[in-house]
């Protein structure tokens, strides 16, 4: 599998403090994938590390196959980013901003941005400053999606988005992987939004690698198995457990399986990506982390 981003045993700390350390992640290339992970857990960190906005102090990141850096400008010019402060010139108008845009970037595309713009009734007369939170971050992504770039980092781009709004960026983004094969790595605290998008997941917790996985496999390999209690040991020792809750005679388990499980006797229920992730992400859990060799298993 080519990888767009690929970071190897990648460390980032803030003075003493380690942000990310041990990192070993992979963005398949033409992929969606999803970066979650509690706050604080280093998901902006690793975006401005793939950006070449910061440098590593452990190991390495790649991007499209080279080092970044802030030195790296003609890889910087293939790539589209969104901060999550999604810097705009509010005194501008949209029609300005589009402007800005093309006398930068020499890939840019006028007719996407204003068909996209039309699409998402942003008017070009209309002031930034007086757009809306929401129409705001709609505009950042049509600027980051108009340069044409071959892979898009976007930091929290749902935050302050109403639900139709999101709908149509999630759907922008799937076409423009689906028509471009652009790779598009997106960190998000609305893993609902993430379950229909993605295609790739990496969760991070406490600046470490947790898992990575592919959407599909990750989906069908965690369950709810509600049934006696007398086998829950049993179960336990064959599959990982993230959390169980026991009523009289019964278990309610959320389980990794490592091997198909099927007994008459047990109702099997899938799960939401939300479930899963703050299963794991629970602290009254304690689970094995995922080895780096799992990971390779993944991406092979
Ligand atoms: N400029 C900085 N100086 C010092 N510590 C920082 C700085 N930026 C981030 N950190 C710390 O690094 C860790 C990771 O922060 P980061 O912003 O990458 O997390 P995040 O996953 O993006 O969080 P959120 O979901 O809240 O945006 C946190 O402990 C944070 O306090």
């Amino acid at each position: 599998m080519t990888l767009a981003l690929e970071a190897s045993q990648l460390g980032k700390r803030y003075g003493k403090r380690w942000a990310l350390r041990n990192c070993d992640l992979g963005v398949p290339e033409g992929s969606v994938t999803g970066l979650v992970g509690l706050n604080g857990a280093g998901k902006t960190t690793l975006m401005h590390l793939a950006m070449g906005l910061l440098k590593p102090d452990e190991g390495s990141i790649r991007v499209l196959g080279e080092i970044t850096g802030p030195n790296a400008t003609a890889l910087i010019s293939r790539l589209g980013f969104i901060a999550q402060e999604r810097p705009l010139y509010k005194s501008f108008s949209v029609q300005d901003m589009l402007t800005l845009g093309r006398k930068l970037n020499t890939q840019w595309d006028q007719d996407l941005a204003v068909k996209t713009l039309e699409r998402l009734r942003i008017s070009l007369k209309m002031r930034v400053g007086k757009l809306s939170g929401g129409q705001q971050a709609l505009l950042s992504l049509m600027m980051a999606l108009a340069k044409r770039p071959q892979m898009l980092l976007l930091d929290e781009p749902f935050a302050s988005i109403d639900p139709a709004a999101r709908r149509d960026l999630t759907r922008l983004l799937m076409e423009t992987a689906a028509s471009e094969g652009t790779s598009i790595l997106i960190s998000s605290h609305y893993i609902m939004d993430l379950e229909n998008t993605c295609d790739h997941l990496i969760l991070l917790a406490q600046g470490q690698v947790k898992l990575e996985d592919d959407m599909d496999h990750f989906m069908s390999e965690h369950k709810l198995l509600i049934g006696p209690r007398d086998d829950f040991e049993q179960i336990a020792a064959r599959h990982t457990v993230l959390q169980a809750g026991h009523t009289g005679r019964q278990s309610n388990i959320v389980v990794r399986l490592s091997a198909p499980f099927a007994d008459s006797r047990w109702t099997i229920q899938d799960l939401s990506l939300e479930d899963i992730v703050l299963a794991y992400l629970d602290p009254q859990n304690v689970q094995p982390e995922q080895s780096n060799s799992e990971r390779e298993e993944v991406r092979q």
